[in-house]
């Protein structure tokens, strides 16, 4: 059995699943936790990987590996390949005036979302280059090279793989110049045009003052550990002309034993990886018509489409995805972290909390939570917080809180799916959150359509994974697991309510 490993470096922890690269079948798995926050020392990620990696048996036994990452993140190198300050992740708002100045000086919006897909907000890495520059000009000026979590750990596992795996710790950096990504988390730079598949390094000289390097971004099928040679049987059908793109959606099985290309036994590959959006929609095998919500630390709605989008407002960043195609998708800074606060203020666990939540009525008797928590990205309101309206004697229970949390989480969600402005097929709902049931039930009342929860699963570590598989065998496919169907009547007045509560919030008080 040929075996593929896929990891999620994520905002809250590293989870590595292995796989049988034929099948799709898991054979193993791991996690470890991350720390709290949002700077953190990229040294934390490679620990937890290890952690994980331990946890989910190792890899001795894998052919190919692939690592998809919270997108954005600021990981700053020095020319000695060390990290020059912790790590600005992307829900660390600091940069939101930065990002603010960039669009002015570029002349507002639309001259952004023409350059490079998106506007910035303060999640994106140009922002955050931005800000460094104005506030650690000493840490600025030692940086030699910038790069995304997922790209950092990729160059540490290629620096690491030839080594035993407890000399991986402390396993030197490799150059700086074998430092490579993807399309998918470098659209999420605010310095690659997914639609011209180049860098601006205009744009990163007048936001930073200096290029750095950049890493190489390979395409879908390259082995991040010899990015020049050539990529086996992937790229082979690749260069038979048919696209990545059209390669996932053929979906015919040929791997098998042995398909792994001659001289490589032996030698673990390492897929170019991504960014944990684009790992997911591939996890979850996502296509033309369907539209993703994930529910973790981010909220995040995404399509697989053909064509590159950019939405002058701002709402819809337009990635790349991990094949060849776009990604346009909305991100909240307020997800799944929304019911874990609601279960701290009622004092319950998450089961509880969403037997509570179910025990409420829908709309949660006019209680209406707006759950900028961490402040917000979509809308962009980086300094807002959180607020509950609507309370009467009869709404001041737990069951109407945990009710109110879940419904207002959802409202974001909802507004995000209106903002891509598709009609969607089918609407997924994966990430921690959709373990809840409670969720998934109430779904469908808020988005006025039935939803599909696939079964509970890591599906940007499974992406990852199918990445891998795809770098051994360009005709690999998975089957899709089987969803579970949500069904509801929608309640049109919860997202009435919202819609007449969300302005009337309060700013972080300084
Ligand atoms: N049964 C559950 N009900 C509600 N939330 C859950 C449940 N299980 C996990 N979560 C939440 O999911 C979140 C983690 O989701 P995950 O998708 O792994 O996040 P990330 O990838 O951003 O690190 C945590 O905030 C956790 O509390
Ligand atoms: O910033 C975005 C998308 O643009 C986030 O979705 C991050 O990629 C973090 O993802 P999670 O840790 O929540 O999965």
């Amino acid at each position: 059995m040929t075996l593929v490993a896929g990891v999620d470096s994520s905002t809250q922890s590293c989870k590595v699943v292995v796989r049988d690269a034929v099948t799709g079948r898991l054979v193993r798995q791991g996690r470890a936790a991350h720390p709290e926050g949002t700077e953190v020392h990229p040294a934390h990620w490679w620990a937890a990987f290890l952690r994980a990696v331990e946890e989910a048996g190792g890899l001795d036994d894998v052919a190919a590996i692939s690592v998809a990452g919270q997108q954005h993140g600021m990981v700053c190198l020095d020319e000695t390949g060390q990290v020059v300050r912790d790590a600005l992740l992307w829900n660390d708002t600091r940069s939101a005036e930065a990002a603010a100045a960039l669009v002015a000086e570029l002349g507002g919006p639309t001259a952004w979302a023409e350059a490079v897909g998106s506007v910035p907000v303060a999640s994106f890495t140009i922002a955050k280059l931005r800000w460094l520059a104005e506030h650690e000009p000493g840490n600025a000026r030692r940086v030699a090279a910038v790069c995304l979590p997922h790209d950092w750990l990729t160059w540490r596992l290629a620096g690491a793989l030839g080594l035993p795996f407890d000399a991986w710790a402390d396993a030197p950096p490799p150059p700086l110049d074998h430092l490579t990504t993807d399309r998918g988390d470098a659209s999420g730079t605010g310095y690659w045009s997914p639609a011209t598949g180049a860098y601006r390094t205009d744009l990163l000289k007048a936001a930073f003052g200096a290029v750095p390097l950049l890493p190489r971004v390979l395409g879908p099928v390259a082995d991040a550990a010899t990015p020049d040679a050539p990529a086996g049987p992937g790229a082979d059908a690749l260069a038979r002309g048919a696209s990545a793109a059209d390669l996932l959606a053929r979906g015919t099985t040929t791997a098998g034993e042995g398909s792994r290309h001659g001289g490589d036994v032996g030698r673990t590959r390492i897929a170019p990886g991504t960014g944990d959006n684009m790992a997911a929609a591939l996890g979850v095998g996502a296509r033309p018509g369907d539209v993703v919500v994930s529910i973790g630390t981010s909220g995040t709605v995404f399509a697989v489409s053909d064509a590159p989008s950019a939405d002058p407002s701002g709402q819809v960043a337009g990635f790349a995805d991990a094949t060849g195609r776009f990604l346009p998708l909305v991100c909240t800074l307020n997800a799944a972290r929304v019911m874990d606060a609601a279960a701290r203020l009622t004092g319950v666990g998450l089961d509880r909390l969403g037997e509570l939540a179910l025990q409420a009525p829908a709309g949660a008797g006019g209680l209406t939570l707006v759950p900028y928590l961490e402040g917000e990205r979509t809308p962009n309101q980086p300094t807002a917080t959180g607020a509950v309206h609507g309370l009467t004697l009869a709404t001041s229970t737990p069951a109407h809180l945990a009710r109110a949390a879940i419904e207002g989480m959802l409202c974001g969600l909802a507004d995000g799916l209106d903002a891509l402005g598709l009609s969607p097929e089918r609407v997924l709902l994966i990430g921690g959150g959709a373990r809840s049931e409670a969720v998934r039930r109430i779904a469908p009342t808020v988005f006025g359509r039935p939803v599909l929860a696939p079964p509970p699963g890591e599906y940007v570590a499974d992406g990852a994974a199918y990445q891998a598989a795809w770098l051994l065998d360009g005709d690999v496919a998975w089957s899709a697991q089987e969803a579970a169907l949500y069904e509801a009547d929608a309640v049109p007045d919860i997202r009435h309510r919202y819609a007449a509560a969300r302005p009337h919030i309060l700013d972080r008080p300084h």
